[in-house]
């Protein structure tokens, strides 16, 4: 347990523990977590009382966590389902799969209880900074959801970062391409700034500390200041000095406005045909 005296989390069976499974769960052992499963085939140990299975096929039968997370490939949980099921009819389950949809989910795992049993899933879009304590979850409850089952995921996930909720699934496609591939978009801006740095002359350890830097001090003003992003950019931006002549190029309709608008809309695209 934590340093706190508030309970633990809950118990938590965690299917997938890569880099959004682990960025979680790190947050989550920092907090203090029931004693959990953690299914992974590449993980080599979790701390105790905790157990690492290898495989869904090797889940302990003894075990009856509180809530069932998913965090594995879309591409790999109708894999995975038949084993998750006998779980799944005691315990909701939260999906921070991309793309794949409630009424999917639902289906996939109702396929594999007894007649008329139908699980509770949950879904979410959680980001990596999870692993800081510093996430965005925006997650979306079917309306059968109890609001003590909504309570549990939120608190789960309020220990690794911000929840927010949506009234409309289709919404998490969009929350998808922003925040749940947004620390992608940053971490690139920072490699890029490095990267012109070295270009235009500077020595590459300069470069990069002054590009990472500037993306973590942007960040950490921006959290901490409450202020605006655009009166915090407008702060950097002398009249008639270097940031509105650089502005000037990034911020023209066709430039950063267009591509970013581009990509967000290819990434939600993509969320979607992630679906089926
Ligand atoms: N990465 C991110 O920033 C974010 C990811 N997500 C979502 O999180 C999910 C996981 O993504 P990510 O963490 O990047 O993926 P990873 O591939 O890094 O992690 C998934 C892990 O689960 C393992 N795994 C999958 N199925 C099984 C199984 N049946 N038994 C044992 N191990 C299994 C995988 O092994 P193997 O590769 O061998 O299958 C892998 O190690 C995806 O659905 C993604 O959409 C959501 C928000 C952000
Ligand atoms: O790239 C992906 O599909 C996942 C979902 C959001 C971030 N990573």
């Amino acid at each position: 347990m934590a340093a706190t005296d508030t309970p633990p989390l809950p118990s938590i069976l965690l299917i997938g523990c890569g880099k959004m499974g682990g960025a979680m769960l790190q947050g989550w052992l920092a907090e203090g977590l029931a004693p959990s499963v953690i299914v992974d085939r590449h993980r080599d140990s979790v701390p105790a009382p905790h157990r690492l299975v290898r495989d869904v096929t090797d889940l302990p039968a003894d075990f009856q966590p509180d809530l069932i997370i998913l965090a594995m490939k879309p591409q790999k949980v109708a894999a995975a389902l038949a084993a998750i099921a006998p779980y799944a009819l005691h315990a909701p389950v939260l999906s921070v799969l991309a793309g794949r949809t409630v009424h999917g989910l639902t289906e996939g795992l109702a396929a594999h209880m007894p007649p008329g049993a139908r699980p509770l899933v949950i879904r979410s879009m959680p980001n990596t900074p999870a692993a800081v304590g510093e996430g965005m979850t925006v997650s979306y409850a079917p309306p059968q959801a109890t609001p003590r089952q909504r309570a549990m995921c939120d608190r789960v996930l309020s220990a690794v970062g911000e929840t927010a909720w949506v009234e409309h699934e289709d919404q998490i496609d969009i929350v998808t391409a922003i925040s749940g591939s947004g620390p992608a978009y940053v971490f690139l801006l920072a490699e890029l700034l490095e990267d012109v740095g070295v270009g235009e002359g500077l020595p590459p350890a300069l470069a990069r500390q002054i590009a990472r830097k500037t993306v973590s001090g942007a960040g950490a003003l921006m959290q901490q200041s409450g202020t605006e992003a655009a009166q915090l950019r407008r702060n950097v931006t002398s009249p008639g000095g270097t940031t509105q002549q650089a502005l000037s190029i990034l911020m023209a309709p066709d430039a950063w406005p267009a591509t970013l608008r581009a990509a967000i809309r290819a990434g939600t695209k993509r969320a979607r045909e992630l679906a089926s």
